[in-house]
C-alpha cells in the first residue's frame, strides 16, 4: 500500500471560526486506515468540532478535511455520513423505534432485505454481548445506560462503515461497565480493522484504547503520536494529562 492508501482520514491547514473566534486553528494531521486514534484533551478543547468535521456536521472555515480521497465538501453529506459511524455519549438513539428498528435503521434506508436485516441485527447484538432474543423488540427506555451505549455501537456499525467516529462513548457508565466496554471494544476495533477516532478527556481511557494519541489544547493539536511517544512528551498539557495517570498508578 502507498502511503495515500493507507490515510483514512486527512486534514489539510484546517481551521474552524465562528464569527471571529477560532475553536480550530492550523490542524494538520493524517488517519490511518485501521487505526484507533484518541483524540484526548480537556472539556472546551475543540475534540467534538474536530469530530464534526469529518462527517460534514460542520465544514472547515479555511482548509480542507479528506474522507477516503475526497474533501468532505466535495461529498454528498448523506452519503458521506452513512459511511461514518457515530456513536455520542447517553442521547442517539430513537426512543420510539426498537432496539432492533434502531441497529436496522442505516441498512433499511439503503434498501436491505428484511431477511438479511434481521440477520445482521442479530449479528450485531452478539456482536456487542447482548442476547438478540432478550433485546431486540426491546425499547431503549427498557434497557440500561450499557446496554443502550452497547445498542449505540451496533448501530453505528449496521451498515459496516469504514470508519467509526466515538465522542465519549463510555463517558456516563459506572467504572465497572465502562472498562468491561472499552475491553470489548478494544478487541471488536482490531478484529473489524475499523479506522477510529475516538474522543476523551480521560488519560487511562486513551492508553487503554489508542494506537494513537493525539492531544488537543485550546483547538490545536499539540502533540500526536504512539502512547509511548505521549508519555515521553514534555509539552506542559501532555505532563498535566500524565499527571492525572500517576495519581491512579
Ligand atoms: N457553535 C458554536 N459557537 C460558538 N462556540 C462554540 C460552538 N460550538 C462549540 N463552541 C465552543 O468551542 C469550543 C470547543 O468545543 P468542543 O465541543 O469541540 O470541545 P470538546 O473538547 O469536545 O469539549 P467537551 O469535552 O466538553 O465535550 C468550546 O469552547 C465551545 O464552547
Amino acid at each position: 500500500m502507498t502511503d495515500e492508501q493507507k490515510i483514512a482520514v486527512e486534514f489539510r491547514d484546517v481551521s474552524y471560526r465562528v464569527q471571529q473566534r477560532y475553536l480550530l486553528s492550523d490542524l494538520n494531521f493524517s488517519i490511518y486506515r485501521g487505526e484507533a486514534l484518541v483524540l484526548l484533551g480537556r472539556s472546551g478543547s475543540g475534540k467534538t468540532t474536530t469530530l464534526k468535521l469529518i462527517n460534514r456536521l460542520l465544514s472547515p472555515t479555511q482548509g480542507q478535511v479528506i474522507v477516503s480521497d475526497r474533501p468532505t465538501t466535495a461529498w454528498n453529506a448523506i452519503q458521506l455520513r452513512r459511511s461514518i459511524g457515530y456513536v455520542i455519549q447517553e442521547i442517539g438513539l430513537f426512543p420510539h423505534l426498537s432496539v432492533e428498528e434502531n441497529i436496522g435503521l442505516v441498512p433499511s434506508l439503503e434498501g436491505w432485505k428484511n431477511s438479511r436485516l434481521k440477520s445482521r441485527v442479530y449479528e450485531l447484538l452478539h456482536l456487542v454481548g447482548l442476547e438478540p432474543e432478550k433485546f431486540a423488540s426491546r425499547y431503549p427506555h427498557q434497557l440500561s445506560g450499557g446496554q443502550r451505549q452497547r445498542v449505540g455501537v451496533a448501530r453505528a456499525l449496521a451498515a459496516d462503515p469504514p470508519i467509526l467516529l466515538m465522542d465519549e462513548p463510555f463517558g456516563a457508565l459506572d467504572p465497572i461497565t465502562r472498562l468491561e466496554l472499552q475491553q470489548q471494544f478494544f478487541y471488536l476495533q482490531k478484529q473489524l480493522e475499523k479506522t477510529v477516532i475516538f474522543v476523551t478527556h480521560d488519560i487511562q481511557e486513551a492508553f487503554l484504547l489508542a494506537s494513537r494519541i493525539g492531544l488537543m489544547e485550546e483547538g490545536k493539536l499539540v502533540s500526536l503520536g504512539v502512547p509511548s511517544e505521549f508519555r515521553q512528551d514534555p509539552h506542559p498539557e501532555a505532563q498535566r494529562f500524565l499527571a492525572c495517570l500517576r495519581v491512579l498508578e
